[in-house]
Formats: structure tokens, sequence, C-alpha cells
């Protein structure tokens, strides 16, 4: 089948990152699928959150390229990224601390809609009922609606994660790039996360997700692909690589099973 057919929306083509001499990305291809999610997983090191970074525009590849939608992405600015409709969530959050929660979820979407973070944004946020409206519609999609005037910086690590994938959720994004979405929160908050999650796949939107917890993975997943040490050592459905004997040695060093990492 030709990726046209497959409607393959996110191409990472050949893209190899060094730092210095370590080879942190060889080779990479990667091809990510119109609404579904694709989890890429492997071990500390393996070069998981360098490829998020080379995708998004935080890092510019040694070589290769990526192209989402037809348009080139390498060689853009991350915030011109943003505007062709690709969002992410980071390991560490990065909020306005200062700012109320329902504020933090206001911003991005002026940020879009403006093409550049405003001096008068505050302002703005005043007077937009209906995007209000809208911050609060996804808060209560976040499980956060309760914390909407509290400052964000008064937040716990997993409910900043949480407000921060709201802040992206407002954007409407197209693709939607999740670095451990679930690091830091408790075994409830994390299933009501996968349950958002699913929700927002039911939408359309595609999704490519870097997670160590295999519970989240085997959740969300349409397809995985697994990379060690700077390489993309297997790739296909879950089942296919909770199969694979080269990502159970590579993945733990043989001692476990992918299955049993929870
Ligand atoms: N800015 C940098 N400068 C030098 N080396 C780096 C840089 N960023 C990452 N590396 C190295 O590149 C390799 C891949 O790192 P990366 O953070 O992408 O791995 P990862 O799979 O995301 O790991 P983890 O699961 O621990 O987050 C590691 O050896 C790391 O030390």
């Amino acid at each position: 089948m030709t990726t046209t057919e497959r409607n393959v929306v996110l191409h990472v083509d050949d893209v190899s990152k060094n730092f210095g001499g370590l080879h942190a990305l060889s080779d990479i291809d990667l091809e990510v699928e119109q609404g579904k999610t694709h989890a890429i997983i492997g071990p500390n090191g393996a070069g998981k959150s360098t490829l998020l970074n080379v995708i998004i525009g935080r890092l510019a590849p040694t070589s290769g390229a990526v192209v989402f939608d037809g348009q080139v992405l390498t060689g853009k600015k991350p915030h011109q990224i943003n505007q062709l409709g690709v969002a992410r969530v980071f390991q560490t959050p990065e909020i306005f601390p200062d700012l109320t929660v329902l504020q933090n979820v206001m911003v991005p979407a002026f940020a879009k809609r403006d093409g550049a973070f405003r001096v008068n944004v505050l302002r703005s946020v005043d007077r937009e009922a209906a995007l209000r409206d809208e911050a609060e519609a996804i808060l209560e999609d976040v499980g956060l609606a309760d914390r909407r005037l509290s400052h964000a910086g008064a937040l716990s690590r997993g409910d900043k994660r949480r407000m921060e994938l709201a802040m992206c959720l407002i954007q409407h994004p197209r693709l939607l790039l999740l670095d451990e979405p679930t690091a830091g929160m408790s075994r409830h908050d994390t299933n009501t996360t996968i349950d958002l999650l699913q929700k927002i796949k039911a939408r359309g939107m595609t999704k490519v997700i870097i997670e160590h917890d295999m519970h989240v993975v085997f959740s969300l997943a349409d397809k995985i692909s697994v990379l060690s040490g700077g390489r993309i050592i297997a790739e296909g459905l879950p089942d296919e690589v909770r199969g694979n004997i080269k990502v159970q040695e590579a993945y733990l060093g043989g001692a476990h099973r992918v299955e049993a990492v929870h």
C-alpha cells in the first residue's frame, strides 16, 4: 500500500542527529498516519526526546528531513511549526506560573491567532468571552475545572501536565506530540488522562506519544516504533511489538517482558 493510500501525515525521512561524536539518532524513518496514535518507546537515552525535538524544530537534524502534511518542517522555527498545527506537551510543563490556570489555557489560543504572544494579551483575554467558555470546557475535560482560578504555579506536577495538555487542546492541533504525558501522575490520574486521550482520538487528532508506562502505551497506541541506541529496532502493531524478542532484549536487557512493565 502506498503512503498516500495509508494517508500518512507525518514523515520523518532518514533523520540523523549527532551531538559531537555521539550518534543520538541514526537514519530514522517514520511514517505516522492521519488520526492514529503512534507510540515511540525505548530505554533511557535511546533518542526519543531528541527525535521529538527534531520534529518540533527545537533541534536541527544533522541530516534528513521532517515533512508534515506536505510541508517541510526542517529549517522552520518552533513557532512556525506550531502555526502549521503541531502542538506538543513536554516532560517538564512550560507554563506561566503567575497566571491563573484559566489564563494559561487562553494564552496559546491568542498566540495561535495573532502569530505571537502580544504584550496586551491579558487585556484581550478579558474581552474574549467565547474563548473563555471554550477554555473552561477544556478544563472540564482534563479535570481541572475546580482549579481554574488557582495560580498555575501552585498546581501539583500532575495537574501542571494536565493544564499543559489543555493549553495544547485549545489550539486544535492537527498533530499532537506528547512526551511522557502521564509522568508524575498517580494511577488514577493516569487512567483519567488515558480516557481523555482516547476521547481526543475519537475526534480524529493524530498523536505521537513517547511513554515509558506500558499500560499507557498499550492502552493508546495504534502503532509502536521501538528506538534503541538511536535506531529503530522494531516497528508494528502493539501485539507484534509485544512479542518481538529483539525488543525484549534491547528494551529491558532481556530481564523482563515488555508487557510486565507498569
Ligand atoms: N543537547 C544534548 N547534548 C549532548 N547530548 C545530548 C543532548 N541531548 C541528548 N543527548 C544525548 O543523546 C542521547 C539520546 O538522548 P534522549 O534524551 O533523546 O533519549 P531518551 O530516549 O529521550 O531518554 P529518556 O527516556 O531518558 O528521556 C543520550 O545519550 C543523551 O545523553
